[in-house]
């Protein structure tokens, strides 16, 4: 998941690419019905349910509407995702989301896709991209912060952050790159303050609070070139998996097993 740009298909590539060279079955699986070119061909496809091209065409919808319109009838066809899905429930799937962002902060469509994923058993880590660039504008990179948040308090599954395109920020020092990973908000706040009107400080300290007050957010830095970084996302990307198994409410106890006694 992530905004547009933010790198996913090239994330998705780069695991595809990864995965196949350790001998690990993975398939593609793209939601994106805008979606053209593949480096890989996806294993499931919504754009063999619904294009965003039709849509438009036949119903005349802009590319936002539309897409939306594309979303809420995957929705309705929740069927054709699960029997697609359900061919490769022992394999790791990668799925491309579309960049809007509205649909990981006001729609309820990607938590619906988490439900029907959970109803086939499958373990789900969500991975949210968001570019390195923009670390070096504050207030975009807030933003950032605010919309990873909320799609990990609307989606409430495993989560991970990727900060993507290393390769494209200008070198820093580890240190400086440690208060992006791990965002220190009251002390970025200080250079936000320092472009914005004084009017608009009381609000940039409640934005910088309230990320410190749910303190949820830290980004993996994903360099496409260096393949340490992409083993380090894969395996977060692997434990954050197996926490969410352990999570699984466990199936009731026949009765009289495990019973406590009445003294605990
Ligand atoms: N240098 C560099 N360019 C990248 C990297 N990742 C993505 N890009 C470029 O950024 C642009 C957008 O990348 P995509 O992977 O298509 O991003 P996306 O999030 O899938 O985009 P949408 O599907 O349009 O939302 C492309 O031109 C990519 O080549 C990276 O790690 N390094």
């Amino acid at each position: 998941m992530g905004p547009a740009g933010s790198g996913k298909s090239t994330y998705c590539t780069t695991i595809m690419t990864h995965c196949q060279n350790i001998g690990r079955a993975v398939h593609l699986v793209n939601l994106d019905p805008a979606a053209e070119k593949f480096e890989y061909e996806p294993s499931i496809d919504i754009k063999d349910l619904i294009s965003l091209e039709d849509v438009m065409e036949e119903l005349q919808y802009g590319p936002n509407g539309g897409l939306i319109y594309c979303m809420e009838f995957l929705m309705n066809n929740l069927d054709w995702f699960e029997d697609e899905v359900g061919a490769y429930t022992d394999d790791y799937l990668i799925i491309d989301c579309p960049g809007q962002i509205e649909l990981y902060t006001h729609f309820d469509i990607m938590k619906r896709l988490v439900e029907a994923l959970g109803r086939l058993n499958i373990a789900i880590c969500g991975v949210y991209l968001l570019e390195s660039q923009f670390v070096e504008d504050k207030s975009k990179f807030f933003a950032g912060v605010m919309s990873a948040m909320s799609a990990m308090i609307n989606l409430e599954i495993p989560h991970i952050n990727v900060m993507s395109k290393m390769d494209l920020l200008p070198k820093m020092k580890a240190r400086e790159l440690e208060r992006y990973y791990n965002p220190d908000p009251l002390l970025l706040m200080e250079d936000v303050n320092a472009k914005t009107s004084p009017k608009y400080h009381e609000l940039n300290r409640a934005i910088g609070q309230l990320v410190e007050d749910f303190n949820m957010v830290a980004f993996l830095p994903l360099n496409v070139t260096d393949e340490d970084s992409i083993t380090a996302i894969l395996s977060h990307v692997d434990n954050a998996i197996q926490f969410g198994e352990d999570q699984e409410p466990k199936e009731p106890e026949e009765e009289g097993e495990g019973e406590m006694d009445d003294d605990y």
